[in-house]
């Protein structure tokens, strides 16, 4: 489905042109907003999970706008209300070996994509954002979440009998400190937008993250020069990059062996029956 939401009469931009003609096939669009900030938006229904063809599709949306240099701020968003991301499609992790390997070479893919863009990234969250879903929001530099008290976000995978990879983990340590992150992780703690705000977890709560998103672009990002926003987040995040892209390997091959351990996708097969337990009760 395409997004046309260019508001205001903008030159002709051929990159834009083609995302959105790529967007047409599957679930993410992309559409420019205000002079230099795009609209990255993603509408998988029912919850946003990160297939294979979802990474695939968000990685390519995104490479494209780090070559349109018209482009200096993403705002990252769900068009689907309640969802900012659910995470991992947990279906993937039950599929083949040579399928797995490709999933999560996506989602390595999609965390470089992300964490790696030189442009400056903004995650409005008007929903909830568990496991990789909080991982596209660690991604950003700037998180925005609703203040709606049904929204959750966090790295809950111990519920699921999983552990987050190492650099996931490393996202949440950089962002909220060890410590919490350490407890975080081993509870799988989901938090509410206020806990996360106080654990720094989110930067912002807002009852319209959209709008706030928007606002802190256009009113205070774009007011810094792009070049010096870039070269910041260079400081803070190339280390970790060439450490991931060195371990990159080592990583899948850690993952491939973890997830296909009999108990493993016992766990995995239970948690699924939780969800649709969940929602026939309903
Ligand atoms: C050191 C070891 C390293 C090795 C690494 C090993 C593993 C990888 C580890 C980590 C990386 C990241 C992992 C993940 O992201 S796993 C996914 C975690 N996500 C969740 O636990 C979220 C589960 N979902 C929910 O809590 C809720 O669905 C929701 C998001 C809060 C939305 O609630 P709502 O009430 O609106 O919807 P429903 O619950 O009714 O769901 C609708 C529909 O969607 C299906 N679904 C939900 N989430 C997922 C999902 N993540 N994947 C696939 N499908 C999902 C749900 O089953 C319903 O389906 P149905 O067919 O019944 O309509």
């Amino acid at each position: 489905m395409i997004r046309s939401a260019l508001s205001y009469p903008s030159k002709k931009n051929l990159v834009l042109q083609c995302l959105r003609r790529m967007s047409s096939l599957v679930s993410t669009s992309v559409s420019e907003v205000h002079p230099g900030v795009a609209h990255v938006t993603m509408h998988s229904p029912p919850v946003n999970s990160l297939s294979l063809s979802f990474c695939q599709e968000l990685s390519q949306n995104l490479q494209v706008i780090h070559k349109d240099k018209s482009i200096d701020i993403i705002l990252l968003q769900s068009d689907i209300p309640g969802i900012f991301s659910a995470g991992l499609d947990i279906k993937e992790f039950t599929q083949p070996k040579e399928r797995l390997m490709e999933f999560w070479t996506a989602f390595q893919q999609l965390y470089i994509d992300l964490y790696g863009a030189s442009q400056t990234t903004i995650a409005c969250m008007e929903g909830s954002a568990p496991a990789a879903g909080c991982m596209l929001a660690l991604s950003c530099d700037y998180r925005v979440m609703t203040s709606n008290t049904k929204a959750k976000i966090g790295l809950n995978e111990s519920l699921l009998g999983i552990a987050a990879p190492p650099w996931l983990a490393q996202q949440m340590m950089d962002t909220v400190g060890s410590r919490v992150a350490e407890l975080s992780l081993w509870r799988g703690t989901l938090y509410a937008p206020e806990q996360a705000l106080a654990i720094g977890l989110v930067d912002e709560l807002h009852e319209n993250p959209r709008e706030r998103a928007l606002e802190l672009a256009v009113a205070e990002f774009q007011k810094i020069p792009r070049q010096a926003r870039a070269a910041s987040k260079t400081l803070t995040r190339q280390k970790r990059l060439k450490h991931f892209h060195q371990e990159r390997q080592a990583d899948l091959e850690h993952f491939v062996n973890f997830i296909t351990q009999d108990a493993v996708q016992t766990q995995l097969r239970g948690y699924l029956q939780q969800l649709a337990a969940k929602k026939n009760k309903k």
